[in-house]
């Protein structure tokens, strides 16, 4: 059996790779020069690497940890050393407020009556899907700050939208997902623990090694995807690939973007439209060494107000370079986004002044890539469904549609949004396909 796969990130390759086991023969398209997807790696000329897009994995997320092994790749753990700094409406503190951990676990609580492979079934799935997380929060949190924070961390820094565009089932559904707060928000213990010893684009290039020569064309991007009832067809700029079944391993905004023969069926090009890209901006404050550990800081830092909701030390072993990457989220990251580039430094660098002190003014560079200005992701970290969508297109996700079947990290039930959910994603379709197909 011949398969195409739309798409060498993380899900494709994982697909890909499952396919290839299951005796398929693969062809994967990639609308880039590169694999890889969501991740890039920039190396500053004293050879810091920073990554530009996804960069931690931790507790639980297996296939990731697998491929890491499987490959020959190591991890190192994050830098967490020293005193975190909250900066909770205008002064610091080290932790937040015990009100922060009591709105969270209401959600955690919550959460549990979501399945992940099924947010919609839940008893209160209608109510939860009209509120959005803002309006929860409002009624929820004991205090207006608590809410700012709360909304702020887990809209933003789970999804990077904002508290008032998101459902609470979407969050609901998100936090589940994953496993839970502790996991989700956690750095040692949780899913920022660990980084990739050469970044994750190194993985994605060794997993795309490792299929059959050929496998992967790059600069392929997938313009159409015909299907009758004896096969499909993609069609590139170059050329027409016929197959038996096509895996559309990219997010949901982008496969509404390919055109289909015959077209796709209302609910699912529907969801498509459903199911907008975050908007996050990730910052790398380049330094001549991290200077905020001197003071005893970890350079981990969260806020209620002001253009970053967090920061971490980001610093490489091996590199005597301070790296401090800061996050914007949502309406933030949209005013940054508006900024020149110089104003949107200084914007930056005067935030950074007020998280970690004077010195963050002295930065040698700010490296910024802005995923959402990117025409192959348009938006990070992931797509999320717009409120009062998961009942009627939720289904959708993962349907088939006659030949295609859908992959990608938004159709996973586990770790959705994450790199583990792209993989585990793609190797899903890949066993409908084989499931499904002869092979
Ligand atoms: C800044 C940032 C930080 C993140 N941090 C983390 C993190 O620390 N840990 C974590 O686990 N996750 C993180 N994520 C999320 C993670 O990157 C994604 O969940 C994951 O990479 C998604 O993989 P995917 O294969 O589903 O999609 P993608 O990586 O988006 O892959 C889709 C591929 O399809 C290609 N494509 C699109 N359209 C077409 C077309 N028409 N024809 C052909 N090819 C096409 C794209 O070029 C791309 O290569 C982060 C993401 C970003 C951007
Ligand atoms: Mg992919």
């Amino acid at each position: 059996m011949r398969v195409v796969v739309v798409g060498a990130g993380f899900s494709g390759l994982a697909a890909a790779a499952a396919l290839c086991r299951g005796g398929a023969r693969v062809v994967v398209l990639e609308a880039r020069d590169r694999v890889g997807g969501r991740v890039a790696t920039r190396r500053l000329d004293d050879g810091t690497a920073l990554d530009l897009g996804a960069q931690w994995i931790g507790p639980t997320q297996e296939r990731m940890a697998a491929l890491v092994a499987e490959h020959g790749l190591t991890t190192f753990p994050s830098a967490a050393q020293g005193r975190p700094v909250v900066r909770w409406d205008g002064r610091s503190r080290e932790t937040p407020p015990a009100s922060v951990r009591q709105t969270v676990s209401l959600l955690d609580d919550l959460s549990a009556e979501v399945d992940p492979a099924a947010p919609w079934r839940a008893a209160r799935a209608d109510e939860w899907d009209r509120l959005t997380l803002g309006g929860w929060l409002g009624a929820a949190a004991p205090d207006p700050v608590t809410a700012r924070y709360v909304g702020r961390l887990i809209a933003g820094g789970l999804l990077a939208v904002d508290p008032d565009e998101v459902s609470l089932l979407q969050v609901l559904f998100y936090l589940r997902s994953g496993g839970g707060s502790g996991l989700l928000l956690g750095m040692a213990g949780g899913a920022q623990q660990d980084r990739l010893v050469g970044g994750p684009a190194l993985l994605a290039e060794r997993m795309a090694a490792a299929l059959p020569a050929g496998t992967v064309r790059s600069a392929a991007p997938v313009r159409a995807v015909h299907q009758d009832g004896h096969g499909v067809v993609a069609y590139t700029d170059e050329g027409a690939y016929r197959a038996q079944a096509a895996v559309v391993a990219v997010a949901p905004a982008l496969a509404g973007r390919i055109a289909y023969a015959p077209a796709l069926p209302a609910l699912r090009d529907a969801l498509t439209q459903r199911m907008p890209m975050g908007s996050a901006l990730k910052l790398h404050a380049v330094y001549p060494t991290p200077f905020w550990r001197a003071d005893g800081c970890s350079g981990v830092t969260t806020s209620t107000d002001g253009p970053l909701t967090e920061t971490v030390d980001n610093s490489t072993p091996g590199s005597t370079r301070g790296v401090l990457t800061a996050f914007s989220y949502g309406r933030q990251a949209r005013e940054l986004r508006r900024l020149s580039a110089g104003r949107r430094r200084a914007a930056v660098l005067a935030a950074l002044v007020e998280l970690v002190g004077p010195a963050a003014a002295g930065a040698d560079d700010l490296v910024e890539y802005d995923w959402s200005a990117d025409e192959w992701t348009r938006g990070c970290f992931c797509g999320a469904l717009t409120p009062g969508s998961w009942r009627d297109h939720g289904p959708e996700l993962r349907r088939p549609v006659g030949r295609v079947y859908w992959a990608g990290t938004e159709t996973a039930t586990r770790w959705a949004g994450y790199l583990e959910g792209a993989v585990l994603a793609g190797e899903r379709a890949a066993a409908e396909v084989l499931a499904h197909h002869a092979a």
